[in-house]
């Protein structure tokens, strides 16, 4: 829509008086920041000074200790303070650079005047502090921006639910405090801006997408009803952004009572973390918390086991004999189902009346409670009492047997002998300690009794501090051996499969568990069986969990999260056609229709990132492909290219690089469908230009030409992406036609997809109009 010169010049004028209000904010919030910095330098550098040190009598100490707290506190308090004005500032200064991108005027029902609402990424006050400025974008009243057209619109305040109509809206693009433009819109969020957005070069981090939020999204953003909300939505729908901007939201929302520290976001690799990890903080967040589920498993049982990830084992399955698969195969489905769950309850239940297995406790080779001992005593409790309250009482018991234990070593020979290996701080503490019972006497002998005896008293509690540690951590209990019990096959049977095959995955699973290896399926379902047996420690302090890339959760594994975290409400965000692991193909998947009944689902269906050719390409050969919309944004028909050496493939790869290159892309990936052949096409282009290959321990990347097996590149996006063979051989199963649509869907503007030999019968199927073919035998 046009403008008049008047519009514009008054627009500009605006800005103007903004701006001159927020650097007028900001000299005066720095002055008062610099001098809270020098006072805590100041407090700092003179912390001993302002403190009274005197440690002559009681009295003096317990003086002491007061005066050096309130110092600290009062240190404390001002560094409180100056982090606070600081964050002001940094969000001043965002501000100053663009402080809003967008208005609705609006006028509310009953009232004679129409007030325009500018939005920005956060709010400002005008000089006397009575009106809004710029009002948060996450505010009440600046959901109408995103929700309504003009006209009639509404949004929830407090308490009540406003009524209006919106007369005007507006957006604005403002760069570096200068205005470059704006534009009227019908529209709930005009094309013009986001297909300038979505236009530009990929980044190496995600961007926010506040300015340009649509209103599907903006049901996920805000949506507070729901305990568990599930995002079902296609490749490139903006799940991940949509999910910063809720997190975002909510904490401003709920300021009071939830910080960064209660939110939990688990995301597909650690490459992803990085990628996402500056969204929050341009929107003036701290980050919530960040891991990948695989970090999350390994830090409770790395220390026993080594953990296989996620990667090695999707490694193994892409490498798998499809015609004869092993019985792991099956195994990775069924180890993933609520059914071995079930398998581990019953299992849990049958331990009540026998079957624990303990450790010997042992002390200096000497047997202090034998594995029977425990026994007797576990399951002489009363078989009401759950397992971990029984722990607890063995625990105690077992102490007072540690406690009996100490009085009577102590006064073995060894003892003495070893104290005088104790190291001169316990020494020390030994005279100090009798010093202060009795001072010396002039009998050296009865001095010398004494000393000896806590002498003794130190080495037999040092010496047994190990072990009533482990007592602690119920180290008695044999959670591997007891587990492994599950494991025989003539005692617990897994329904769905046959017996023979059980029989070989049992003896499969034993032998692993016995080598104290677990494999990505078993490692779940050990931890819960750990869990279940020593008492579930809950998680309450984390209110929100977010989990990326749901689909690919083992509905096992989702169970786990829910137990962990029951006071947590969950956002799952993911895409059915992106089950990329054996076990996301199931019918129990956490995304499927029929699993979220007591869930809100919301579906996204517009795809964003990608150019309309790509969309129309990829969802082709995708079930249920055409309820996949493509954003209206233009670009080149995808090129497949089908050669039969690879002679030929490799120098295809240099040159579309090369054009790529030519046409301005920054990010340009190579991706491969294994690591392995991933490293193979790396050390290939090494020869010829620089390039970077990125695997499961590469956490950042850079601009320039990567190359990366699909499964890392998940979630993440690219100007330019080149497949490298998709032929027949390579894509054929269900799971491989999701690991291609996830693999091309990472491009955002160009997609090239290379065959050695006889293309993937998905593609065949794509409708010739949506893309170039070309086919190059050797001679040529
Ligand atoms: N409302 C929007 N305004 C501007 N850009 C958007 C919007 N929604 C999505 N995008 C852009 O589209 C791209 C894809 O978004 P995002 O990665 O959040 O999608 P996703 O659904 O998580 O994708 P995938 O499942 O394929 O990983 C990003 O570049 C994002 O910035």
């Amino acid at each position: 829509m046009e403008h008049g010169d008047k519009d514009w010049e008054r627009e500009e004028k605006r800005l103007d008086r903004v701006k001159n209000l927020i650097n007028h904010k900001l000299d005066k919030i720095r002055i008062h920041v610099k001098t809270l910095k020098d006072r805590v330098i100041d407090i700092r550098k003179n912390f001993w000074d302002d403190v009274t040190v005197n440690l002559d009598e009681m009295d003096d100490v317990i003086e002491t200790q007061a005066s050096l707290k309130q110092q600290a506190e009062f240190l404390s308090e001002r560094e409180r303070s100056h982090g606070q004005l600081s964050k002001e500032v940094d969000t001043l200064e965002r501000l100053n650079h663009s402080p809003y991108f967008g208005r609705i005027d609006f006028k509310e029902d009953g009232e004679a005047t129409t007030q325009p609402i500018y939005i920005g990424i956060a709010s400002l006050m005008d000089e006397r502090d009575e009106d809004f400025l710029i009002y948060d974008w996450r505010a009440p009243i600046s959901s109408m921006y995103y929700d309504y057209p003009p006209g009639l619109a509404k949004y929830e305040a407090v308490d009540q639910e406003i009524s209006g109509e919106i007369t005007l809206k507006r957006q604005y693009i403002i760069r570096q405090g200068q205005f470059k433009g704006m534009f009227d819109t019908g529209l709930t969020i005009g094309d013009h801006l986001l297909q300038s957005m979505l236009g530009g070069n990929a980044s190496t981090t995600m961007k926010s997408i506040v300015a340009t939020i649509q209103r599907e999204q903006n049901q996920i953003i805000r949506n507070e009803r729901s305990k568990f909300l599930v995002v079902q939505g296609v490749a490139g729908s903006g799940k991940t952004s949509a999910a910063l901007q809720r997190v975002a939201y909510l904490l401003y929302r709920y300021r009071e009572e939830l910080s960064s520290d209660n939110m939990i976001l688990f995301s597909p690799n650690p490459l992803f973390n990085s990628y996402v990890s500056t969204v929050l903080p341009e929107l003036g967040e701290d980050n919530m918390k960040q891991t990948t589920f695989y970090r999350y498993v390994d830090t409770y049982l790395g220390y026993q086991f080594a953990v296989e990830s996620p990667f090695e084992q999707m490694e193994y399955y892409l490498s798998a004999n499809k015609e004869q698969p092993p019985a792991r195969i099956t195994a990775m489905r069924y180890k993933a189902s609520i059914a071995f769950k079930n398998l581990i309850d019953q299992f849990l239940q049958d331990l009540q009346v026998g079957g624990i297995q303990f450790r010997n406790i042992r002390f200096r080779s000497k047997l202090v409670v034998s594995k029977k001992q425990m026994w007797n005593f576990f399951y002489a409790l009363p078989s009401s009492l759950s397992i971990p309250v029984r722990m607890e009482k063995m625990k105690h018991w077992l102490m007072e047997q540690l406690d009996e234990l100490e009085k009577t070593e102590v006064n073995e020979d060894w003892v003495l002998e070893e104290s005088e290996l104790l190291d001169k701080a316990d020494y020390l503490e030994v005279h100090q300690q009798l010093q202060e019972e009795t001072p010396f006497s002039e009998d050296t002998f009865m001095d010398y009794a004494r000393e000896e005896a806590l002498l003794r008293k130190k080495v037999i509690k040092n010496t047994l501090k190990p072990l009533r540690k482990k007592i602690q951590r119920l180290y008695f209990i044999d959670v591997k051996q007891t587990y492994l019990q599950l494991f025989n096959y003539q005692w617990y049977k897994a329904e769905a499969i046959d017996q023979q095959l059980w029989q070989q995955i049992c003896s499969e699973t034993r032998e692993k568990i016995q080598a104290n290896a677990l494999t990505w399926e078993d490692a779940v379902p050990y931890l819960y069986f750990e869990k279940s047996m020593k008492g579930f420690r809950v998680n309450r302090t984390m209110k929100h969990v977010i989990i990326d890339e749901a689909q690919d959760y083992t509905p096992f594994q989702f169970a786990y999260l829910r137990k962990v975290f029951p006071a947590s409400r969950m956002t799952l965000l993911g895409d059915i056609n992106q089950a990329i692991y054996v076990h996301a193909l199931e019918e129990e998947n956490v995304l499927a229709d029929q699993n979220h009944k007591n869930f809100e689902k919301i579906t996204l269906t517009r795809s964003y990132r990608s150019t309309k050719p790509i969309v129309e390409f990829t969802r082709s050969w995708m079930p249920e492909g055409d309820q996949i919309e493509a954003f209206n944004r233009d670009g080149s028909l995808p090129e497949v290219m089908e050669v039969d050496d690879l002679g030929a493939a490799e120098d295809r790869l240099l040159h579309t690089i090369e054009h790529y290159k030519a046409k301005g892309h920054e990010t340009i990936a190579i991706i491969c469908k294994t690591l392995r052949e991933s490293e193979e096409v790396y050390h290939y282009l090494k020869q010829y230009m620089d390039v970077t290959l990125l695997d499961p321990t590469t956490h950042t990347f850079h601009k320039g030409v990567l190359v990366i097996p699909t499964y890392l590149a998940k979630g993440i996006e690219f100007d330019a992406v080149l497949l490298y063979n998709a032929s027949k051989t390579r894509y054929q199963t269900e799971l491989e036609r999701n690991l291609l649509y996830t693999a091309c869907t990472r491009a955002m503007h160009d997609l090239f997809v290379l065959s050695l030999g006889e293309l993937s019968p998905y593609i065949q199927q794509v409708p010739k109009q949506y893309f170039k073919h070309y086919k190059i035998h050797a001679t040529q």
